[in-house]
């Protein structure tokens, strides 16, 4: 199979097609409904209330995490708790300062405008958005060269919910410019058993809890990869059994998906078992590694590896890749009794 960009993972935490078709009916409408992030809800819940309480508009947010987390979801939920309209656009849509221009000035009073992945907006669509959150202003310039004249456009007020996987790459004139940030956290499994049982009741679908902690327990935090696997299990109970998710339903479900009982599918596994079997848990350089499993460089290293190095089972040294001892475990293997192995014949690619 090819895992290159565009291949869809059944653990992907990127939206394929069908997540799209479903994901609003899914959706927590407001923050008692939203799962899990305590923190973000407390902190955004008091900044919606004085906003509300002034009857203002709220201040710009900014909701930094990885992707399926819930960011778009929060925009949705801060329109809204402000009953106010939403609009919402993504950084690689606006190329040109033009482009922001039309979108900023056709905005409502208290509209919120959602920016996703807004670290990859162009450079100048960033400058004129510090002057539009700041002072409600844009420069549009007409004209070219030296006859080229800024004609100063007022806006109404209006809330910025940024949304970015990366919030380090945020120039900090822009990041400065939010009254508030919040970091979205990977979500327990507990909250995960939540997100499951309120989207299994809007499906439809009986899920005893067992089954849904099943679920959860591969679901690699996230709640999007939660919706989906739920999805999947609801197939198979369908299909298999009288329609009800029990443990066992779910877990024998997903072993046909090959999602392991940590969340792991057949390339995180490839890797795993390669970097364990014929390398006795390494040291060995990521090229090497790669040409084991028959993959692309950037696929072990973009597509499996942050999801095994979070985990705990993989780390990356100057040396190369290290198995930790939870890899063995988490394959049923032993490891050797002296770990390491002979890096410099493993190295044969460079790391
Ligand atoms: N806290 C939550 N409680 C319940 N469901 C949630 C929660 N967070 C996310 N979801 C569900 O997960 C799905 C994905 O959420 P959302 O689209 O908001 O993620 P995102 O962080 O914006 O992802 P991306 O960065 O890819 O745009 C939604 O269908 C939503 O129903």
């Amino acid at each position: 199979m090819n895992w290159e960009e565009g291949a869809e993972r059944l653990v992907g935490a990127d939206a394929d097609g069908e997540d799209q078709a479903v994901e609003s009916a899914l959706r927590p409408k407001n923050l008692d409904e939203f799962v899990g992030q305590p923190k973000v809800r407390e902190q955004l819940d008091l900044v919606l209330r004085a906003a509300r309480a002034r009857g203002g508009t709220a201040d710009h947010v900014l909701l930094s995490g990885a992707p399926g987390l819930g960011k778009t979801t929060l925009a949705m939920i801060v329109a809204a708790e402000m009953g106010a309209p939403i609009r919402i656009t993504s950084g690689p849509a606006i190329q040109h300062a033009g482009d922001l221009a039309a979108i900023l000035s056709s905005l409502t009073e208290g509209e919120v405008l959602f920016l996703d992945e807004i670290h990859r907006m162009s450079r100048p669509a960033e400058e004129m958005l510090y002057m539009a959150m700041e002072d409600f202003r844009v420069d549009v310039i007409v004209g070219k060269g030296p006859g080229a004249t800024a004609i100063p456009l007022e806006l109404p007020p209006f809330t910025l919910v940024g949304a970015t996987t990366r919030a380090g790459l945020l120039p900090p004139p822009l990041r400065d410019r939010f009254g508030f940030t919040g970091h979205m956290e990977f979500y327990e499994p507990a909250e995960l058993e939540r997100v499951i049982h309120r989207s299994a009741h809007l499906l439809d679908v009986e899920t005893d809890p067992e089954g849904a902690a099943e679920i959860a327990g591969r679901s690699r935090g996230t709640p999007r990869i939660a919706n989906r696997l739920l999805r999947r299990v609801r197939d198979y109970a369908q299909v298999k059994a009288d329609g009800v998710i029990t443990r066992e339903i779910a877990a024998a479900a997903l072993g046909v998906y090959e999602v392991d009982a940590r969340g792991l599918d057949r390339l995180d596994r490839a890797v795993l078992g390669a970097l364990l079997k014929l390398f006795g848990g390494g040291p060995v350089g990521l090229s090497t590694l790669s040409v084991a499993v028959g993959e692309e460089r950037e696929t072990v290293e973009e597509v499996a590896e942050p999801f095994l190095v979070r985990e705990g089972l993989l780390a990356r040294t100057p040396r190369g890749r290290v198995a930790t001892p939870a890899a063995w475990a988490h394959l049923g293997l032993a490891p050797p009794r002296q770990n390491g192995g002979a890096p410099g014949q493993q190295d044969l690619f460079g790391a």
